[in-house]
């Protein structure tokens, strides 16, 4: 279990100090995610697009989420680990999504599992919280159903949407949702959710008002290049430090400036190996 408990973090929100989350899908970053003491990691399903090339969130699987969820679990013992729950895990039944809710954190290990939607996944959420598994809820734009959506949209614009849009988080709470991500609303609408709510509210193109931001890891570092989304802030533009260090080594290699002496083994003589030619 985690250091960061879903309490500790329900009691940041009501002291009004901010919760930091970004994602990790693999055992290094999550050692660094680990060591700038980030409260919240998730293994996001944009793993899909992030390190595996895949076109959109649809097509990956539970067994490439529990994958990639357990070096995650091993490199951080003290951020909460959250497991997205790919598309076609939890939309078919309740009893196949509480099954696959409980994969995530038994075969997995990660601490508590996030599911997209809002009013009419409520059921489900309480299905599986009931079964004793922690569920963070996803609305505004969910991008496993970026089809239905027309593309990577900003939702909740205008009175009626946002309202919609209120009501899914309200009713995420009452299936008992620890916590919402609220994905790419306008910033006043994510303010109105966030003093609604009692649970923690993380945004990613939320604004400035939810009780914490989330980034995709890929995407603060400049490691993904198909597109950069308005609200994504980079750190760093690591791609291109990448590059350069590996134009540099071909370099090196064809120029025979690497490998150097310092590099290299010894254990035979030159007297030895004469005998062998
Ligand atoms: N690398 C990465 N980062 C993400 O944030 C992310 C993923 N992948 N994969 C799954 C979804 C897709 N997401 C996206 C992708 C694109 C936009 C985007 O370009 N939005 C436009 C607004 C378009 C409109 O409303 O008209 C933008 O300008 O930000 C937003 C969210 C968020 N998620
Ligand atoms: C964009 C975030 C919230 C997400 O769901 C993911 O990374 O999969
Ligand atoms: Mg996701």
């Amino acid at each position: 279990m985690a250091a960061v408990t879903i309490p500790a973090l329900q009691k940041m929100k009501a002291e009004g100090i901010k919760i930091s989350m970004t994602t990790a899908y693999d055992y290094p970053t999550a050692c660094l995610v680990e060591k700038a003491g980030i409260e919240i990691i998730l293994v996001g399903d944009s793993l899909a697009m992030t390190v595996l090339g895949m076109d959109s969130t649809v097509p990956v699987t539970m067994d490439e989420m529990i994958h990639h969820i357990k070096p995650v679990v091993k490199g951080a013992p003290t951020p909460l680990i959250v497991g997205d729950m790919p598309f076609g895990s939890y939309q078919v039944s309740p009893e196949e999504a509480v099954a696959n809710a409980i994969r995530l954190m038994k075969e997995g290990g990660c601490d508590t599992v996030k599911l997209e939607g809002g009013s009419d996944m409520a059921p489900i959420v309480k299905r599986i919280v009931k079964a004793g598994v922690p569920v963070m809820g996803h609305i505004g734009l969910t991008p496993q159903t970026v089809s239905m959506l027309g593309g990577f949209k900003v939702q909740g614009k205008g009175e009626a949407a946002a309202k919609v849009l209120l009501q899914d988080a309200l009713d995420l709470q009452e299936a008992g949702a620890w916590g919402l991500i609220i994905e790419a609303v306008p910033e006043n609408v994510a303010r109105l959710i966030t003093e609604k709510v009692t649970i923690p509210t993380i945004g990613i193109g939320g604004g400035r008002y939810c009780d914490g931001q989330v980034l995709v890891f890929h995407d603060m570092f400049g490691l993904f290049d198909k597109f950069l989304p308005k609200f994504v802030k980079q750190y760093a533009q690591l791609g291109e430090q990448i590059v350069a260090g590996l134009e540099t080594f071909k370099e090196d290699v064809r120029e025979t400036r690497f490998p150097e002496e310092k590099h290299v083994f010894g254990g035979v003589t030159e007297e030895e190996l004469k005998r062998l030619y």
